[in-house]
């Protein structure tokens, strides 16, 4: 069954401009990221193209194993032990009009790679706890980050983590410098976590379930103070997560993630109200609505996410698929369709594939 929590806000509440900005911040383009296990090979992103605009958020969203971290890992060129990139591009353009970089093409461990990853693409995660050392406080992890990155003496940079600990909704920021993580409650150890992410003022931040682990009103604050600071700082977010709730309060775009492939990629309000998939069709079905549902059964997608070992022929997710069409959808592997702009949907039920 899926885990999709329930939210109070089932439906999109966010108010864009969507003049979208044309230059793109990252553009993932055919991403294969693969793990080599003694199991046999995962293709834990199979192909994955999405873009982030500037200042924007955008959500990926799908089951357990569908690909969403490692997408997020990738980005940051920091794939877990036993994967790698196998192909694609990862086009990162800092400054808009100028050429971009390809992350994918840098070494990970290298000096080019290192100046972006923790300044210029900052992650923070569902557990505060891994991101923050136990045995320093906070202050000199911040201050150790911003002179590695901000070529700041050790004054401004203390100054420059206070500014940053009081942005983000610290009280008493100076004296919270000297505090341990294990001395912050789990929303406020969040906040620092978001600060530390903050403190050399990154384009992106890669959001990976950072309040699945957090109560609901705490849920909510850390997902305002995400706002403010992103209208604050024109930062864009790529916000991974399993709660079609959060995404409707956030997100600009969606991308909906299935066995390492997207499936189904739009804005927040196509994807709503006009969502072109069957498995997008079906994650929103699993909601739970407050209003207006009644006593019936709440729908759930039927079966199990395959094993990635085991992936089945045809579309991905045919065998759970209520429109499946056999001898089709079992045979042929589904290409990107483009349903209206923006709007792209990879299901042979659809435009060129049928
Ligand atoms: N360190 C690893 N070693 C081997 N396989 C991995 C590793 N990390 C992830 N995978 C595999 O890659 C696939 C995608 O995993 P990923 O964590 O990106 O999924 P996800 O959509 O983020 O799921 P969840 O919501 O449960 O975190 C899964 O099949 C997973 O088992």
């Amino acid at each position: 069954m899926l885990q999709i929590p329930m939210s109070t806000k089932p439906m999109p509440a966010k108010e864009t401009d969507r003049s979208a900005a044309p230059d793109p911040l990252i553009e993932v383009d055919n991403l294969h990221t693969h793990f080599f296990g003694n199991a046999g090979l995962v293709r834990a992103v199979d192909g994955v193209s999405f873009s982030i605009p500037r200042g924007r958020t955008v959500c990926v969203v799908g089951e357990s194993g569908s690909g969403k971290s490692i997408t997020g890992r990738s980005i940051l060129n920091q794939v877990p032990r036993g994967g790698r990139i196998v192909s694609g591009a990862i086009r990162y353009r800092p400054d808009a009009g100028k050429p971009p970089v390809d992350i994918v093409a840098l070494d990970p461990r290298g000096k080019d790679m290192r100046a972006i990853r923790g300044a210029q693409i900052a992650l923070i995660s569902q557990e505060p706890m891994a991101a923050l050392s136990p045995v320093h406080t906070i202050g000199n992890q911040m201050i150790e980050v911003i002179r590695l990155h901000l070529n700041m003496g050790r004054r401004e940079a203390k100054e420059h983590a206070i500014e940053t600990l009081s942005l983000v909704g610290i009280p008493r920021p100076r004296e919270r410098m000297e505090s341990y993580a294990f001395q912050f409650s789990g929303g406020m150890r969040q906040r620092v976590c978001i600060a530390l992410a903050l403190s050399c003022r990154p384009k992106l931040l890669i959001a990976d379930e950072p309040t699945t682990a957090l109560d609901v009103t705490t849920q909510a604050n850390i997902l305002d103070l995400l706002s403010t600071l992103q209208a604050d700082f024109n930062l864009s977010v790529l916000f991974v997560t399993h709660d079609l709730g959060v995404v409707s309060e956030i997100a600009d775009e969606v991308v909906v993630m299935y066995l390492g492939k997207v499936v189904e990629a739009g804005d927040v309000d196509t994807i709503f109200h006009a969502p072109a998939h069957p498995y997008t069709r079906a994650l929103l079905q699993s909601v739970p609505r407050m209003h207006g549902g009644g006593t019936k059964r709440l729908p759930t997608i039927e079966g199990m996410v395959p094993s990635p070992l085991d992936r089945p022929q045809g579309c991905g997710f045919h065998p759970r698929c209520a429109m499946a069409v056999a001898g089709l959808c079992d045979r042929k592997a589904p290409e990107p369709v483009t349903i209206s702009k923006g709007h792209v949907a990879s299901c042979l039920l659809h435009g060129e594939n049928r």
